[in-house]
């Protein structure tokens, strides 16, 4: 029997703020299995912010938007993939997909399916999250860029979301002073009370830069970036000497045309003055090394030193909200669409 897979395209290119127009659903009826394919029925789906970065770079209108999900193998023609096993395939934003497992690596070489990391009595949609490449790009962007000591403050922005969330835990992990900003103040509560951080500031309603000094009289050490924009500039004003910025991302910013930033003074004297170290990463860097990190992550979460929080949404159709809902800030923790 043919499958009829449902997709989502990129009908116009955003433009601002994602809109109802630019996002298509669509109907496609699928091929039959060639020698070395498999067939992946999505279970959950990712929805991160780098999508409404790199729709413009990296697809044309009519692609399917980009993305992963964890996927059930339904039909193989690859004895290596037998049916039944659950991979985590960058395939994009479809309830099926066919792949053929010798196609080589995507744009920033990796592999476009991998085995699921197994883990007993949690959903597969970890392998999306804290098991997955939020979690890959905190333990990383956190401890190889930022080198955390004991006793130092780190900051984090976007506090409560899939990657900051585990910043501030993998912080408190290693011994420092943490100082959380998210949208609300359920967020910041649930930080605070649940995940131990030991400041949790709404900058919706608080003024960053007077509740930062009142945070960290004497300064902050490491400050992990996913905001950038006024944020970054606001924060490293009040970094001490040979602070370290990891610059993970710049959500803030993704909605303006990129094309047609406005070019500000980089400030420099800041970094000169306070010797300090600022580096930006993409989280593939390290790709070789991802299942250290999530062994070391799996073990802390087993000794209920590390948790995690999903915000899910129920139906491939809804994709699109769950999108524009992550990048309102609607979500708590990690993103995903459950199938
Ligand atoms: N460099 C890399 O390899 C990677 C980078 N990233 C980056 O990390 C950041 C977080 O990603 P992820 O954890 O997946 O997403 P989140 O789960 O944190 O979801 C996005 C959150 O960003 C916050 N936000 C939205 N708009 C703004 C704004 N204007 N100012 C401040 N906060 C805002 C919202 O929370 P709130 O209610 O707090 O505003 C929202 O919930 C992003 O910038 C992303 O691009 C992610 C993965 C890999
Ligand atoms: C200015 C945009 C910063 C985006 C930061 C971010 O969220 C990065 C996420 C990457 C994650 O670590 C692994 C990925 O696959 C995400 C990036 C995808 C990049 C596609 C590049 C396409 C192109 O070459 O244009």
């Amino acid at each position: 029997m043919p499958v009829k897979a449902k997709k989502w395209i990129l009908a116009h290119h955003f433009d601002g703020v994602p809109k109802d127009s630019d996002l298509e659903l669509v109907e496609e009826e699928l091929p039959e299995l060639q020698d070395g394919e498999i067939l992946l029925e999505a279970q959950a789906l990712s929805v991160d912010p780098y999508m409404r970065v790199f729709a413009r770079s990296a697809l044309k209108e009519g692609d399917t938007i980009m993305g992963s999900q964890v996927g059930k193998v339904i039909e193989s023609k690859s004895p290596q993939h037998p049916v039944g096993m659950m991979l985590v395939g960058s395939v994009g934003w479809r309830t099926h997909a066919i792949v053929n497992v010798n196609q080589g690596p995507d744009l920033l070489g990796t592999p476009i399916v991998v085995p699921a990391t197994p883990a007993p009595g949690l959903p597969v949609s970890v392998n999306l999250g804290v098991l997955g490449m939020p979690g890959a790009t905190a333990y990383f962007g956190l401890l190889e860029l930022c080198q955390p000591k004991a006793g130092e403050v780190v900051v984090v922005s976007a506090a409560a979301g899939a990657v900051g969330s585990l910043v501030g835990q993998i912080a408190k992990i290693k011994g420092c002073t943490v100082i959380g900003y998210a949208g609300t103040d359920e967020k910041c509560k649930w930080i605070k009370e649940e995940l131990g951080f030991d400041h949790a500031i709404n900058y919706k309603t608080r003024d960053v830069a007077e509740s930062l000094k009142e945070a960290a009289p004497d300064g902050v050490d490491c400050y992990f970036d996913n905001v950038g924009g006024d944020f970054l500039y606001t924060v490293m004003r009040q970094m001490n000497k040979y602070g370290r910025i990891s610059v993970c991302g710049a959500i803030s910013q993704y909605n303006d045309n990129l094309d047609n930033q406005k070019s500000g003074v980089f400030p420099g004297i800041l970094l000169i003055v306070n010797e300090l170290r600022m580096e930006g990463f993409i989280s593939t860097r390290w790709l070789s090394r991802w299942p250290e990190a999530f062994k070391e992550m799996a073990a802390w979460m087993k000794e209920g030193k590390l948790k995690y929080r999903e915000t899910t949404t129920k139906g491939f159709e809804n994709m699109r909200e769950a999108f524009y809902g992550m990048l309102r800030g609607d979500n708590t923790g990690k993103a995903v669409v459950n199938v």
